[in-house]
């Protein structure tokens, strides 16, 4: 592994012939269609002129052609070894969200000082590069919403209480303790690569019972204490449009979320749920427009990867992710 050559820039500001120390850096696993989302990642970023690259952090099971595509979009694509919760009987509010602990090795990518986590069906339609700016040693991410039926397992739903609108049902506070505290969505965050971090995390996790929200839970018990919440224009989750319309300011929005069955841009039918509503059918028409802007295709030089392809040790790592449920 090479952490002490990730480990020279660490803590160090831009100098001359260092990388940047802020990137923006997405996910990826298998080898389906959310290899588009970061396609059209890359090229949302660039049509906002952000100043930082993307990276990739890629399961081995990506092939090797979805990252060259990559890369000729001038994404920076990483290896990264799958991360695996603990044995257990736990159904996760979907089934493939298993993969989506390996999002904890986003803490080893420290010749970053600061990185912006943007899911892959995640696009940006306004310049967000001022969040780098945010005061360090804190988490950054925007409150999710507990009114879809993937939270039907919760306490929160089976009594309709939202934190999006915590004075609807009031938190039974007799039955059930304090209420929980604020509690965001994983699928965009603000943080500080850190390898000490990275440890700890590894190690709670196996000691942590897998929950339905996989890593998002067990990253909101893990930095409650220095989670800051921000505006929800950096993480519009698409059901907030139906479920609280009045905390949604649609022209203000910089990041679009397209979470929620169906929603996702390359797979959309118009026919599912909630598909019929113009502003879905909005939203991922702009999607589109970003994907198929061909003068947002990447003009400059290959960017290739310091990484060395496969090593024994992710070889073995594919082996067991072979049996992990895709999403694709
Ligand atoms: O087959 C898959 C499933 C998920 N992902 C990655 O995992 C993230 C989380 O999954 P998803 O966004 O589908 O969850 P949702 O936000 O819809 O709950 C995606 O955005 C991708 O970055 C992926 O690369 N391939
Ligand atoms: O593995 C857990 C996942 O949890 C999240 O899912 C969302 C989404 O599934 C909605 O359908 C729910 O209603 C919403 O509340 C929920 O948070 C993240 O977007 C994703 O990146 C990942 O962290
Ligand atoms: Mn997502």
């Amino acid at each position: 592994m090479a952490l002490n050559m990730m480990a020279r820039g660490k803590g160090k500001g831009k100098q001359a012939g260092e990388k940047p120390s802020r990137a923006y850096v997405t996910f990826l696993a298998g080898d389906g269609d959310y290899v588009k989302g970061a396609v059209g990642l890359a090229k949302g970023l660039r049509k906002v002129g952000s100043a930082y690259p993307l990276v990739v952090a890629v399961l081995p099971d990506v092939p090797e052609s979805h990252r060259r595509l990559l890369a000729s979009q001038g994404c920076i694509v990483r290896e990264i070894e799958p991360v695996y919760p603990p044995e257990n009987q736990t159904r996760f509010a979907m089934a493939y969200y298993v993969i989506n602990y390996s999002k904890l090795r986003l803490w080893e990518f420290v010749e970053y000082k600061k990185m912006v986590y943007l899911d892959a069906d995640i696009q940006v339609f306004e310049n967000i590069d001022h969040l780098f700016d945010l005061p360090d040693g804190q988490f950054y991410a925007v409150i999710d919403c507990f009114c879809e039926k993937t939270w039907s397992h919760s306490p929160q739903y089976k009594i309709g209480y939202c934190q999006q609108c915590p004075d609807r049902v009031a938190w039974p506070s007799e039955e059930l303790g304090p209420p929980p505290s604020l509690y965001f969505n994983a699928g965009m965050f603000v943080h500080e690569p850190s390898l000490a971090t990275s440890e700890s995390l590894l190690a709670a996790l196996k000691i942590t019972r897998p929950t339905p929200f996989a890593e998002q839970d067990f990253l909101n018990m893990f930095f409650k204490d220095i989670y800051k919440p921000i505006p929800l224009v950096y993480n519009l989750v698409l059901a907030m449009l139906w479920r609280h319309p009045e905390n949604v300011e649609l022209e203000k929005v910089k990041v679009v979320h397209y979470c929620a069955a169906g929603s996702k841009p390359w797979r959309f039918t118009g026919t599912e749920a909630n598909m019929d509503r113009e502003d879905i059918q909005m939203l991922v028409k702009r999607w589109w427009a970003v994907y198929d802007d061909e003068s947002l295709d990447y003009k400059g030089p290959a960017v290739t990867s310091k990484q060395p392809l496969r090593g024994p040790l992710s070889e073995a790592g594919a082996v067991k992710y072979a049996s992990a449920p895709s999403a694709a």
